[in-house]
């Protein structure tokens, strides 16, 4: 079973719309609602894999009743933490060239007894679990060390994390050595604290990474496919994509696809770029089934071309 654990949820809409025009009304051309927050994503795709999940996260107000029914409506199943304050609605916008831009809200600040209650639900459902998957920012109440008191919980319960976060709570956990993270390109950059112009340069920030103690990086670099760096060496993947729809969750569904294909080495990393290239074919943060997934279409290499220069370079 893969636990997912995401402190702060969201009901994500989404509204596509011609384009931007800044101070006019806008009218939406289509419009969905999806259960959102990284930690649900991963569990939506490991469940559209057809493998067994639970999602622990906190759920208060209207939002975060329909953020459960939404999430039911899918089959998740949900370990859900009660709490006072409304759960935040995330907006995308997506223009008709593909431009997306994303408002993410702050969400609910959690009392001293939700934060405990939220660790105590960890707790009781890692019982059962493989790996848990670690994932989004951290709501306001919890300390930037929060995920690194996680990741030592999981390992003294004898199981693998998996985490997905930046700035600050990122550089905090990986000294209790998480089993691998999934920055993408801007936070890479933003855990070494430079710029990332090709892959060479993202490949020598992921072995910082495992020099302040993440046991294996999983990097996504948006259109320019995605790096594994472990013990084990460096590869890298990448897919073909036909059309690009919306790239919300993409990580996330990367993520689950390197969870249920084992979480480790080069099959992983090829099923982790599969469910990416898929996501992004896909609208809002829909995830893909087994029947979207191209495998054909991807390629891992352990000949990493260190002096492509990024399509999206990092800062
Ligand atoms: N424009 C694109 N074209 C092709 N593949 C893409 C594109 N954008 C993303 N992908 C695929 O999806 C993966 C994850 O994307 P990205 O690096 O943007 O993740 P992310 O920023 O963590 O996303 P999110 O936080 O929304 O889940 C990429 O590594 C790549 O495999
Ligand atoms: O604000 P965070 O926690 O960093 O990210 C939240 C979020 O942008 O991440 C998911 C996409 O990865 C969305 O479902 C959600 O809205």
């Amino acid at each position: 079973m893969i636990l997912t654990v995401t402190p702060n949820p969201s009901l994500d809409r989404t509204y596509e719309v011609p384009s931007l025009d800044r101070g006019e009304v806008i009218r939406a051309t289509g419009e969905r609602m999806d259960p959102g927050g990284k930690g649900v994503n991963v569990s939506r795709a490991v469940a559209a894999a057809g493998q067994r999940t639970v999602a622990v996260l906190p759920l208060g107000g209207a939002p975060g009743a329909l953020v459960a029914d939404l999430l039911d409506q899918q089959g998740i199943e949900v370990a859900p933490v009660p709490v006072a304050g409304a759960t935040r609605s995330n907006i995308a916008l997506a223009e008709s060239d593909g431009v997306l831009t994303k408002i993410n809200a702050p969400g609910p600040e959690l009392s001293g007894a939700e934060r405990e209650l939220l660790l105590e639900t960890v707790r009781q459902q890692s019982r059962d679990a493989s790996w848990i998957a670690c994932c989004g920012s951290l709501p306001r109440g919890l300390a930037p060390s929060w995920y690194a008191d996680l990741v030592a919980r999981a390992h003294a319960a004898g199981v693998r994390i998996a985490l997905d976060t930046s700035g600050p709570a990122l550089l905090a956990a990986l000294r209790e050595r998480p089993d691998v993270v999934k920055p993408n390109a801007e936070e890479l950059a933003g855990a070494v604290g430079r710029p990332l112009a090709t892959v060479g340069d993202a490949v020598k920030a992921a072995e910082e990474l495992r020099e302040m103690g993440a046991r294996a990086v999983l990097a996504s670099l948006g259109a320019d496919g995605q790096l594994l760096v472990s013990d084990k060496g460096a590869w890298f993947g990448s897919a073909r994509v036909a059309a690009v729809r919306s790239n919300v969750g993409a990580g996330d569904s990367s993520l689950a696809g390197f969870l249920i294909a084992g979480g480790n080495g080069p099959e992983a990393l090829a099923s982790a770029v599969a469910h990416g290239a898929a996501a992004v074919q896909l609208p809002g943060s829909v995830m893909p089934t087994p029947g979207d997934l191209d495998p054909a279409a991807v390629t891992v290499t352990a000949e990493v071309p260190a002096d492509r220069v990024l399509t999206e370079p990092a800062s």
